[in-house]
């Protein structure tokens, strides 16, 4: 019969001498180098021998019962004595940006799918340790299947108060809302996205929504509309006011009301306020009115902020707003800006410092 060196059993002193090596290897190994070593081989050093041996196979049959589940460590309900640091309430703990596809209505009776980053989060007690992070979600997609409006979220906030037995809670929906607009002449169509946010908050026992639209548009300088004519006037000298992409970022608090506030109706408002909104499709004969548009309605930023504010104060509608207007400037290498609000919602004596460079639309 013939025997394969590999069949051959090493003599004991041979495996002897073997673990002797091992030992001495180990005795200079770091601490790195031994936890490298395969457990099974580990296991054979002094001290390791009750290592209990772990499977480094993923067992894909295991099932987590509910007896299971019951077992697993639940730190974030844990005791007032698993708390870090001091013990203070957290006004907001939950998770931001969580995506996926929600259905709105539009004013014209259609409905749209869009994808919407949901940010939702509640108040914490001094007392407590943490919060049940997937209720956030969970609650949030038990409700996510009906078509959007602020009932439906209301529903969902409902649930992160009970789920998580909190006292506030806010869900913050953002999305990219398309609305189809004509141009100026030619009579040609395209869709524009405006940046829309929705918040829900419930605070005290108190319940109030926000909406908050970015409207962009053209903002040309009425000064530098008076110099270029008085060139053009006083020395038959041809100059061009400068003039520039613009945001305004218009927030509004919505107050119930028989009549609902559209998407649309915000948008159709700031429109009103300000008329030179940038395009979609754009002929000759559309920039050349968009030319005459601007040259109709030079605005300084602190125009642009009392314009807005006119379309919003008298509509029963709203209640508190704030209008926050950027013109990036192409006279200077900066930006003019402007802050307007009304009522307590928004006012703020401290501005987020990114506050301003966030009212940047790209192209
Ligand atoms: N509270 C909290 N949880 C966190 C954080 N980061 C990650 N998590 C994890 O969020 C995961 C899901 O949390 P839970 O919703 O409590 O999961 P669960 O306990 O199985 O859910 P329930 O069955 O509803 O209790 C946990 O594994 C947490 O470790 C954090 O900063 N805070």
């Amino acid at each position: 019969m013939n025997i394969h060196p590999s069949d051959l059993k090493p003599e004991t002193q041979e495996a002897r001498d073997a673990l002797d090596t091992l030992r001495d290897w180990a005795a200079k190994a770091s601490d790195e180098e031994i936890n490298a070593l395969d457990p099974a081989v580990a296991r054979l050093l002094p001290g390791q021998a009750d290592y209990p041996v772990m499977s480094h196979v993923y067992p894909t049959g295991f099932v987590s019962d509910e007896a299971y589940r019951a077992t697993l460590p639940d730190l974030q309900n844990g005791p007032a004595s698993l708390i870090r640091g001091a013990r203070a309430q957290i006004q907001h703990v939950g998770i931001s940006n969580f995506r996926l596809p929600i259905r709105f209505h539009t004013r014209d009776g259609g409905e749209l799918t869009l994808e919407t980053s949901v940010t939702g989060s509640v108040s914490l007690e001094a007392d407590k340790k943490g919060i049940n992070m997937s209720r956030i979600m969970r609650s949030f997609y038990a409700h996510s299947e009906k078509c959007f409006s602020f009932s439906v979220i209301e529903a969902a906030l409902e649930d992160y108060m009970s789920d998580l037995e909190s006292l506030d809670a806010r869900i913050m929906m953002r999305f990219s809302y398309p609305v189809k607009i004509l141009s100026l002449r030619s009579g040609l169509q395209g869709y524009q996205y405006y940046d829309i946010a929705l918040e829900l908050v419930d605070e005290g026992g108190v319940r109030n929504r926000y909406i908050h639209l970015d409207y962009v548009y053209s903002s040309t300088c009425p000064c530098s509309l008076e110099l270029s004519e008085h060139a053009r006037r006083t020395r038959n000298q041809l100059a061009t006011p400068h003039s520039q992409r613009s945001v305004a970022r218009i927030a509004v608090q919505s107050v119930p009301n028989e009549d609902c506030l559209w998407f649309e109706d915000l948008i159709d408002k700031a429109r009103a306020a300000v008329p030179t909104e940038t395009q979609v499709m754009v002929k000759r004969e559309d920039e050349q009115a968009f030319a005459e548009l601007n040259a109709a309605n030079p605005i300084f930023v602190e125009d642009a902020a009392r314009l807005f504010c006119e379309q919003l104060q008298d509509d029963p509608r709203i209640g508190d707003f704030r209008v926050a207007a950027s013109h990036q400037e192409s006279l200077h290498s900066h930006d003019a800006v402007s802050v307007l609000t009304q009522g307590d919602t928004f006012r703020a004596s401290s501005l987020d410092p990114h506050f301003f460079a966030t009212l940047h639309h790209a192209g």
